[in-house]
């Protein structure tokens, strides 16, 4: 599932003026007739100016969907991402007797994603490059294509499989510590379309080596090795991969792929490592503290290159620990190409639309449904979820409101537990519609703590995709619906298809057009088709729609799923 489109209007209902009126005032919307504000907002016209007050803030889908892969872990709509790292000991990859864990492994790769940055020149960092790299030594293990295999079917349009290395390390992190620690996350990050520099520190690297290219990736002496005991909370180092650090000894019926931890605690992650090492107790370190052969002691080099100053200054207490973990750790995922530009840091989101849509049947009959998910402690499974929405024109009635009803929960979430409540509810087409409120009310009707929420719709054009089918043909046959008296001209969507790519296994997006054509009415709407080869990885596959009218004024429905979960696909 997906969040629903438009932009969205956070206003307490405490406020003077109601939201709608603060969208845009009624004379204006006179003046825009049958506009949507959607479709002005990107037409970009200077009335778009006018609009983008400090009150309206534009749904961002980047956001929208890292927070889906963040905070939906578990229960109803679990988006499945956290699945694989719990219990924190987890190897989703493969046998429990390989001795892997997968949690260590996603921290693991974004560090050798990282490793490789310049950021005097502004390339490398956390940019997915590792995908095309995994066959150098420095790359050795199988850390690497297990992780990028995994988190593959997750790429789309607005996920980049370098936002999904930097998600793995908030989500190993914050599900592997008690209590939880929270990384924040940005996103935006652009996956690279070819490998990058050489210089991931290996166990082999001497230290003058080793230093220098932590340097170049911007992180000097002490951020080095306050990196490195960090990362080496949790994990090991195996034989089947790293043959001359540990021996073949460690390798037995349970443990097959030779692991030794670096800590008594390899699936949390804390303070011990650091600890075991100052303390020279339990696992002392680890394998590169510890090992017989001198070459490969790298951890033991680092840490020892200025005395252990950094490590006693950490071990001053574990919030210490804490906090420059935290730092650093934010530091590398977010060390990125000087192309890409981040986003905020991404916040849980309180009251959320869930695949909120409008669809129009074949008498003309618009429907509008979605869920509205919950999440905070504020809320309880018996709130109420009231929607109201205003018509195209910006009008309220009594009759343009709708109850939800709780469809599920989710509990496990290191955020809090979700309540997803469905509506399902119908839009007079000749009133439409431009925006709808979210209200929360307490079982007896009265408004809980304030929570009130307003979202724009778009229903000019709609993207019909419970009705995507495949054709005898084998293509797949789109539908759309734009509002007749739009005088909408020319109706195209812009696919984008998570496809494979040689010399990696993460997908890259290829962007496709396709003109519809118009194919009958339905009520006030006329009816637009299309048809397209069956993409590669259809359910992660996308598309835009826009239709352009007169006068330059184009709309679009964005972001839609090409197959929705809505429509029974085979
Ligand atoms: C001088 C720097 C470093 C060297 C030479 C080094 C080397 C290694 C080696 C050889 C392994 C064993 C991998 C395996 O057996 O699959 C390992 C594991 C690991 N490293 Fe590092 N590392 C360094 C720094 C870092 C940093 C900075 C991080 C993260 C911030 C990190 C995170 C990890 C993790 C989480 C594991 C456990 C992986 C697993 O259990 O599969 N390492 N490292």
């Amino acid at each position: 599932m997906r969040s629903g489109p438009g932009l969205a209007i956070q206003c307490s209902i405490n406020q003077r003026l109601p939201c709608d009126r603060r969208l845009v005032s009624p004379p204006l919307f006179h003046l825009l007739l049958m506009h949507s504000l959607t479709s002005l907002l990107v037409a970009g016209s200077s009335l778009a100016v006018a609009l983008s007050s400090a009150a309206i803030s534009e749904t961002n889908h980047i956001v929208d969907e890292l927070e889906h892969l963040l905070v939906d872990t578990d229960g109803f709509n679990d988006a499945g991402f956290q699945k694989a790292i719990t219990p924190c000991s987890n190897y989703v990859s493969g046998s429990q007797l390989l001795g892997r864990e997968t949690a260590a492994q996603w921290i693991r790769v974004a560090f050798h994603d990282f490793a490789t940055a310049d950021v005097h020149s502004g390339t490398g960092g956390i940019d997915a490059s590792i995908g095309f790299e995994t066959l150098r030594p420095e790359n050795s293990g199988s850390a690497m294509n297990d992780s990028l295999g995994f988190f593959a079917p997750f790429v789309n349009a607005h996920v980049s499989m370098a936002d999904l290395i930097a998600l793995s390390v908030v989500m190993s992190v914050g599900t592997c510590s008690s209590p939880n620690i929270i990384l924040p996350l940005r996103g935006g990050r652009i996956d690279a379309t070819e490998g990058g520099l050489f210089g991931v520190p290996e166990p082999e690297t001497d230290l003058e080596t080793t230093l220098s290219q932590f340097s170049q990736a911007g992180f000097h002496q002490a951020d080095a090795i306050g990196l490195t005991i960090c990362g080496h909370s949790v994990g090991s180092v195996h034989h089947g991969g790293f043959p001359q650090v540990v021996p073949e000894s460690a390798v037995t019926p349970t443990n097959q792929g030779g692991g030794i931890h670096f800590d008594a605690t390899p699936d949390i992650f804390d303070v011990d490592v650091l600890n075991e090492y100052l303390d020279w107790k339990g696992q002392r370190g680890g394998p590169l503290v510890t090992t017989d052969n001198i070459t490969v002691r790298s951890d033991l080099r680092l840490y020892l290159s200025d005395n252990n100053a950094t490590l006693q200054g950490l071990a001053r207490s574990s919030s210490d620990f804490t906090s420059s973990c935290v730092s650093l750790l934010t530091r590398m995922i977010n060390t990125v190409p000087a192309s890409a530009h981040l986003t905020d840091p991404i916040q849980p989101i309180e009251v959320k639309p869930v695949n909120v849509s409008l669809t129009v049947d074949y008498s003309g009959r618009v429907s509008f449904s979605g869920y509205i998910r919950l999440l905070s402690s504020n809320f309880k499974s018996t709130d109420l979820v009231r929607i109201t929405w205003s018509s195209r024109s910006g009008q309220q009635a009594p009759a343009f409101a709708a109850f939800a009803t709780l469809a599920g929960t989710g509990n496990s979430s290191i955020f809090g537990a979700t309540f997803y409540h469905f509506f399902n509810t119908t839009v007079d087409p000749n009133e439409g519609i431009s925006s709808y409120t979210v209200k929360i009310l307490q079982p007896d009707g009265k408004p809980s703590s304030s929570h009130s929420v307003t979202f724009s719709m778009e229903d000019t054009t709609i993207f019909l995709s419970a009705e995507t089918a495949t054709r005898a043909d084998g293509n797949i046959a789109l539908y759309a619906t734009a509002l007749s008296a739009a005088f909408v001209h020319n109706v195209t969507a812009e696919i984008s298809a998570p496809s494979p790519q040689s010399g990696t296994i993460s997908p890259a997006i290829l962007k496709s057009a396709v003109t519809f054509v118009q194919n009958g009415t339905r009520g006030l709407y006329s009816l637009f088709t299309a048809a397209i080869p069956t993409p590669p990885n259809l359910r992660q596959s996308t598309l835009d729609l826009i239709a352009y009218a007169d006068r330059g004024v184009v709309y679009k429905d964005e972001f839609r799923r090409i197959a929705s979960v809505e429509s029974n696909w085979n």
